[in-house]
């Protein structure tokens, strides 16, 4: 009798002890995966760019409500804009700050391009007295550390991962940036106390496959040819969630091909000149039966206005703490030229204007993620915010070209795309 009990009862020391090992391993596991999953190194952690260290810095605090505070208009805007270090972000930045508004610059710096030309962009900023933060739009405790040193009025949303062709090489970038951040940013600003009012950067890609034009806000807009133009489009209905559950007031603004000095090394008039000038072969895409591939190609001073219009148009959130009051403003708006322009005329102007011939390859065009031709209808645009074009692209491309070549011979580099 004895014997049998005191083997059940070690059975029953062993089994508890393996049960006891086994649980430490499971939650051991667990643990492991929870610190090091992606999730919690991008939402909570602020090590990436902005160590809770500097969050807690005065010197950082005082340059961040310096730079937030409205200089010279009674009633100046107090602006966030996110993506300040991007092509159109450094244009908006400078413009709201020489009219008088509070202007604090968002920009994580990645990598995407010459990190070198987002620096340079940062300095001009900083001469312009706007200071730039470099933190991310997935860094929940940053924004909201901005959003207690300054009420921001408005927010003006331009970062993004940019780009339609890059979709195909790295998609997590997309959804990383242009729906998660734009969601985590959403949700800061709906908590804000006073929420501020949104105007963010979509695109003309949302038009995709769509063959009528031009392109009008009444179209539809579900036939996305690229996983980038299916974020900025997925951001619109997000968009329409967070106006509808949270009374917050938003702006998109579909940007039509957007060109400049200060520009953006991965569009293709950018490394056309650069290619051009190095004497390295070009590649033209056709569509079939030779189609013309175009543009409604758009000058960034004319951007920056229409920023500006909406800016000045956006009516105020209604709810507070994340709570709606009452119905807010949503709108969406094409911001083009309303003239498109096949891509081999783009390279005529630029031979011209860099006085060397382009080798030309014209191949069909790939399956890529790009759309034959954009062409805007502005006259929502021009109704409600005064928006109204002035640059061609002769001209446009003058004083792109003009300062590429000073930049560019400045810095004694070459732009590495
Ligand atoms: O306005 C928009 O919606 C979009 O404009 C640009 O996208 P995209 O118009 O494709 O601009 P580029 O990449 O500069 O291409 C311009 C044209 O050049 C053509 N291309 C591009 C590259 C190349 O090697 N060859 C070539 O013929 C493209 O097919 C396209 O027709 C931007 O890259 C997007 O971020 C923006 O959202």
């Amino acid at each position: 009798m004895d014997k049998p009990l005191s083997v059940n009862r070690f059975r029953y020391h062993f089994s508890i002890a393996r049960l006891v090992f086994w649980t430490c391993i499971f939650l051991g596991l667990i643990l492991l995966f929870f610190f090091h999953s992606p999730h919690s190194s991008s939402s909570s952690s602020t090590s990436d760019s902005a160590p809770r260290r500097i969050l807690a810095d005065p010197d950082w605090e005082s340059r961040v409500i310096k730079s937030g505070k409205p200089r010279s208009r009674a009633g100046g805007l107090r602006v966030l804009v996110t993506g300040a270090a991007g092509f159109v972000g450094t244009h908006v930045c400078a413009t709201l700050r020489r009219r008088g508004d509070g202007v604090v610059g968002l920009d994580n710096f990645n990598a995407y391009y010459d990190p070198a030309l987002k620096q340079a962009r940062r300095s001009l900023l900083e001469r312009a007295d706007v200071f730039v933060v470099k933190g991310d739009i997935n860094n929940p405790t940053l924004l909201s550390k901005l959003f207690e040193l300054v009420q921001f009025t408005h927010v003006m949303h331009l970062a993004a991962q940019a780009g339609v062709r890059y979709a195909m090489k790295n998609p997590s970038s997309y959804v990383h940036s242009n729906i998660a951040g734009f969601v985590n940013l959403l949700e800061v600003c709906k908590s804000a106390n006073p929420q501020p009012a949104i105007v963010w950067a979509s695109s003309s890609s949302v038009y995709g496959l769509n063959t009528k034009v031009p392109f009008s806000e009444k179209d539809r807009t579900d036939k996305p040819s690229s996983l980038y133009a299916a974020t900025k489009k997925a951001g619109e209905e997000i968009a329409h969630t967070y106006n509808h559950i949270y009374g917050l007031s938003i702006t998109g603004l579909r940007f039509f091909t957007v060109y400049g000095p200060w520009g953006r090394p991965d569009m293709a008039y950018f490394f056309f000149t650069k290619d051009i000038l190095k004497g390295k072969p070009i590649t033209i895409f056709e569509g079939p039966d030779h189609f013309s591939v175009a543009r409604d190609f758009t000058y960034i001073d004319d951007i920056v206005k229409g920023c500006l219009g909406a800016l000045d148009t956006a009516k105020k959130s209604t709810g507070s703490g994340g709570v709606k009051k009452g119905p807010a403003q949503l709108r969406v708006f094409n911001l083009g030229n309303t003239s498109p322009v096949p891509v081999s005329k783009l390279v005529n102007i630029l031979e011209k204007l860099l006085k060397v011939k382009a080798k030309k390859i014209v191949l069909p065009m790939p399956a890529n993620g790009d759309v034959l031709f954009t062409h805007a209808n502005i006259s929502l645009a021009q109704r409600e915010l005064g928006y109204k074009p002035t640059t061609d692209l002769q001209t446009g491309l003058k004083k792109f070209v003009r300062w590429y070549l000073n930049f560019y011979t400045r810095t004694g580099k070459t732009s590495n795309v």
